[in-house]
């Protein structure tokens, strides 16, 4: 349901995942023409983006601690890394101060730990920091913004959508480019792309900057599909617009996620509006579709 803001023209939708986040997603617009745009079938940033939801089993080893994680003995920590650490007022967030070189492994459905207790599980929680969906200015669209401060490392959202093959991603590029309005939504990793067009969640919003405040890295919970999540690169202030960089530069997660962004009018590459003092002029484009 949406109310009509008592400040200004605008209408506010309170949260477009439908309660399928742990934190509201919010959604701010002008007329219904604006709204229309918007109608993707939702889907939880915790759940997998796979065809099924919910997994009942999980494909790797976990650990059997008995005090929920605590000790750097975990047999998930020890064997796969120690990533997350305790931030600003004792958040989890990734450590940042290592470079991250390969997937983030949480504990998982084959560990004995406490699901809400256990310290190495935040991305598989989904959203937890109101965000907010809003129409840019500028012709890029819409964007999505944070309504709380982020500190350095925190998770955001991960970019759920379906899982294509490269094959399928090409022809939704094709067609993509063939379309009006010409967005493009597809995110390639090396195992596998991921398009949020018709199934997605709020991360399909987030805009590319050449001077992004995040940056995806991969994260296995239970599945053998890892979960491209966002984790913030510095602090970002309430009210700024999330973004990342859609060519997977600086991606320390080894497994480096590109945007196939690209091609206007199919005479040449798509013109970025990021407005950083750094931007390239053009948005990313992977050359390999
Ligand atoms: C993943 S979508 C992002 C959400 C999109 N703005 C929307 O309205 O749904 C990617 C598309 O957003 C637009 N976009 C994102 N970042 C941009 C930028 N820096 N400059 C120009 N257009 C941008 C392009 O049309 C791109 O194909």
């Amino acid at each position: 349901m949406s109310v009509k803001s008592a400040l200004s023209n605008e209408f506010i939708v309170d949260d477009i995942s439908n309660g399928l986040e742990p934190s509201p997603v919010c959604l701010v617009y002008n007329d219904d023409k604006e709204l229309e745009e918007l109608r993707v079938h939702q889907k939880p940033s915790h759940g997998n983006e796979i065809v099924t939801n919910e997994e009942s089993s999980s494909y790797y080893d976990g650990c059997d601690c008995a005090d929920n994680c605590i000790s750097e003995d975990c047999g998930c920590k020890s064997t796969h890394g120690y990533f997350y650490t305790s931030q600003h007022s004792n958040q989890r967030g990734l450590n940042l101060n290592f470079p991250v070189s390969t997937s983030i492994f949480e504990c998982n459905l084959s560990c004995t730990c406490t699901t809400t207790v256990c310290p190495n599980r935040i991305v598989q929680h989904g959203i937890n920091i109101p965000l907010q969906v809003f129409k840019t200015r500028d012709g890029r669209g819409w964007g999505l913004r944070t309504l709380q401060k982020i500190y350095k490392g925190m998770f955001v959202c991960e970019y759920a959508g379906e899982i294509i093959k490269t094959e399928e991603a090409k022809r939704r590029w094709e067609e993509m480019n063939n379309n009006a309005i010409a967005r493009n939504y597809v995110l390639c990793l090396k195992e596998h792309n991921i398009d949020p067009i018709h199934i997605g969640n709020a991360g399909r919003y987030i805009n590319h900057s050449c001077a992004p405040n995040l940056q995806i890295y991969l994260v296995r919970i239970n599945s053998l599909i890892p979960v491209a999540a966002f984790f913030a690169v510095r602090d970002i202030e309430i009210g700024e617009e999330l973004t990342f960089d859609y060519s997977g530069a600086d991606d320390h997660c080894g497994q480096s996620g590109a945007m196939i962004d690209g091609i206007e009018d199919k005479k040449g590459m798509k013109k970025c509006l990021c407005g950083s003092e750094i931007c390239k002029g053009m948005l990313p484009f992977d050359q390999s579709l």
